[in-house]
């Protein structure tokens, strides 16, 4: 759990001038589940965008499995096995759950190789995969007629399917009713040593599930990191996010 899996160097993102992230350092070690808090406008989803590729850093490094990604394109840091799920579903809605995995799997030859042992065929590996996220009762039902949690679900199982090794969640949970989110900390749990995972969540009832480690960014820089109770005793995040009433109620 040691080994540095992802790391961003003194990275400074600014647009037109303005500083959306400067100088944060961060370090999440492979297999870690690494929670991202902080205040509207901190920098979080900006943090994302420049891990996955979406927008190059003015100055710093990125560094993912020992090698500078930074400057690299989206797609070839997609290939390298960082896997980003947005906000916005991109499922493909016209097809079955089956059809959506099928087409996030058939560029890989290690088919499912983070989650299932090789050997199992193909369809069984799928179909193992969408038991994974819950989804084993619909999949051959049209991705356009699944539930807003079941949307969620299928894109993280997409992730897996593309055999991403690094996922970048932001706001898993946002919309999504207490027994779906709870749902979705217990995918996450599972996924923890497997993946090294990265989720951006406001959803403080969440985080308190998932979280070994939280990183608190405020105003584009690292404010606080630490265990749950750690972040809650912090003084400066209870001034700039967590009010007085701890992190239960943020
Ligand atoms: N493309 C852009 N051009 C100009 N400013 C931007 C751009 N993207 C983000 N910003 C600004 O950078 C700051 C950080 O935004 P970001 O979306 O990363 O915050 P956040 O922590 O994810 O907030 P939230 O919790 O509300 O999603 C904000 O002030 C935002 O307005």
């Amino acid at each position: 759990m040691n080994e540095s899996h992802l790391e961003l160097v003194d990275i400074v993102m600014s647009f037109n001038g303005f500083k959306a992230i400067e100088g944060l350092n961060l370090s999440v070690s492979k297999g870690e589940l690494r929670c991202l808090i902080g205040p509207n406008g901190a920098g979080k989803t900006t943090a994302l965008d420049l891990i996955c590729g979406k927008i190059r850093p003015s100055s710093g490094e990125i560094r993912y499995a020992g090698k500078v990604i930074s400057n690299l394109d989206e797609y070839q840091i997609a290939r390298a096995g960082v896997g980003r799920k947005f906000q916005v579903p991109s499922v493909l809605r016209q097809l079955t759950v089956r059809e959506n995995l099928e087409v996030a799997n058939c560029k890989q030859t290690g088919v499912f190789a983070n989650l299932f042992r090789p050997g199992i065929s193909g369809r069984r590996e799928l179909e193992a995969l969408a038991e994974f996220v819950g989804l084993g009762e619909v999949l051959d039902r049209q991705a356009g007629y699944l539930s807003h949690g079941q949307t969620q679900w299928l894109e993280i199982a997409l992730l897996l399917a593309q055999d991403s090794e690094l996922i970048l969640l932001d706001e898993p949970t946002a919309g999504m009713t207490v027994q779906e989110t709870h749902k979705t900390a217990e995918i996450c749990n599972r996924l923890k040593g497997r993946h090294t995972i990265i989720v951006v969540e406001h959803d403080m009832g969440f985080v308190k599930e998932i979280g070994d480690v939280i990183s608190v960014m405020h105003q584009g820089r690292l404010l606080a990191q630490g265990t749950v109770a750690e972040i809650e005793r912090n003084e400066k995040v209870r001034e700039v996010y967590l009010g007085s009433m701890g992190i239960g109620h943020a």
